[in-house]
């Protein structure tokens, strides 16, 4: 057990390969859209980046289901961005807007309620603590809208690919970032020196992911399967081993990165 929040046990559901995986993650994803806009009016999601979170997002977005959501009630959000030029490929709210952003603006997607991290060329420049800063307001803007009476708004489900090192969100394993009492009061932290290019990043907080009605782990290939045993056997030092949502946690794997189970 971690000590951030309640903890709902994890499921296990494995897919043939990495297509149907997205594939039926995405599926899944629209349904629960669907859903939290019936039992609440809307819908709020944390999006994440990689290979198969970047895919997911263009099946929602070719998915006839899709249609049925009325996409100008879902709010969309970021675990983590790479702390990089606005227009940068390598940002994760670059890949997601050529995958699925613009096609579900055609679908009522408002663009203020795309809630991108700041990029090193924002409103803070090249300060990523004053960027962190400005996202977490964000989200206690969007939670004080909600009346939830928290910091972050409810999030519906929050997403979140694994690294082969076991990093979730920009949360790597034994980073100084991570540290007792670096996260302590903030809901957005800036990551410097990632073990992972590009060095600089922003990502939610252990606790906010942890705040998720629904976090799903969405992960694919054998490069992944021994981080994947090692944080479903129990927490320990790999930050995917620290995730759970409140209602639910879901592993979505494919067979390969299931395959040390
Ligand atoms: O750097 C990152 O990596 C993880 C995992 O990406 P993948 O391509 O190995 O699936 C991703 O979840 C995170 O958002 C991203 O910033």
């Amino acid at each position: 057990m971690s000590s951030y929040g309640s903890r709902s046990a994890a499921e296990v559901v494995v897919h043939p390969d990495k297509d149907s995986l997205a594939a039926a993650v995405a599926a899944r994803l629209v349904v629960r859209v669907l859903d939290a806009q019936v039992r609440r009016g809307r819908a709020s999601v944390v999006l994440t980046g990689g290979t198969v979170g970047t895919q997911v997002l263009r099946d929602v977005a070719a998915s006839p289901a899709s249609r049925a959501v009325d996409w100008s009630r879902v709010d969309l959000w970021w675990g983590d961005e790479r702390f990089v030029a606005a227009d940068d490929g390598d940002r994760n709210a670059v890949q997601a807007r050529g995958a699925v952003l613009d096609a579900l603006a055609q679908q009522g997607l408002r663009e203020e309620a795309v809630h991108v991290m700041p990029a090193s060329d924002g409103p803070d420049g090249d300060d990523p603590e004053a960027a962190a800063t400005r996202y977490a307001a964000e989200l206690a803007a969007a939670a004080r809208e909600e009346g939830v009476g928290g910091v972050v708004p409810v999030f519906d489900v929050l997403m979140l690919g694994v690294g082969p090192d076991g990093h979730v969100a920009s949360l790597f394993p034994g980073h100084p970032s991570l540290e007792a009492g670096q996260e302590v009061g903030h809901e957005v932290i800036a990551v410097h020196d990632s073990p992972k290019p590009p060095p600089t990043r922003l990502s939610l907080t252990l606790p906010v992911i942890a705040s998720a009605e629904e976090v799903w782990l969405v992960v694919g290939g054998a490069d992944k399967a021994d981080a994947v045993a090692e944080a479903l056997a129990g927490p320990g030092p790999l930050p995917a081993s620290l995730v759970s949502g409140t209602a639910r946690t879901l592993w979505l794997l494919d067979r390969e990165a299931a395959s040390s189970l």
